[in-house]
């Protein structure tokens, strides 16, 4: 079977000719973008390059990976270097930093400060306590 370096593979980035690398096999999926359930724009997106992430992201049914079957024409040779699989829509996809979550982590550490002023205050009473009671 024909291999296929990740430079070989980015060269088929057009929609007429167009191969995507999934778990270090590519598929030429020329034929088939017109069909894809999911539109030809998340190929298109993905074109050249592995998709693997973003094939993997949307749970692909059994019938969808038997659909890739026939369209198999190699296997990648990676590279050191080589990009890694891409993310649909990384933006959307990827929270943004969780503000929330930022907010509760401060308050967490203010509670445990005011904890820590509230044993310290409760130490320093039994301490006169105790020396009122010995005097
Ligand atoms: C290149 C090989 C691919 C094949 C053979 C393929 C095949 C299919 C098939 C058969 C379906 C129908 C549902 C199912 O059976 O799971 C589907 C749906 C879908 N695919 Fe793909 N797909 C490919 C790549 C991708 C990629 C790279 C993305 C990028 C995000 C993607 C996004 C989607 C989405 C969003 C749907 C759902 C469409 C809906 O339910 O309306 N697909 N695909």
């Amino acid at each position: 079977m024909a291999t296929f370096t990740y430079q070989d593979v980015a060269e088929h980035n057009t929609k007429k000719d167009l191969f995507v690398v999934i778990h270090d096999e590519v598929f030429d999926v020329s034929k088939f973008v017109d069909e894809h359930p999911g539109g030809e724009e998340v190929l298109l997106d993905v074109a050249g390059q592995d998709a693997t992430e973003a094939f993997e992201d949307v749970g692909h049914s059994d019938e969808a990976r038997e659909s890739l079957k026939p369209m198999l024409v190699g296997s990648l040779q990676r590279k050191s270097g080589d990009p890694k699989p891409k993310t649909p829509l990384p933006g959307a996809v990827a929270p943004a930093a969780n503000t929330e979550s930022a907010g509760l982590g401060v308050g967490l550490y203010f509670i445990m400060l005011l904890g820590g002023l509230a044993a310290f205050g409760a130490y320093q009473y039994m301490q006169q306590q105790q020396a009122a009671t010995q005097a």
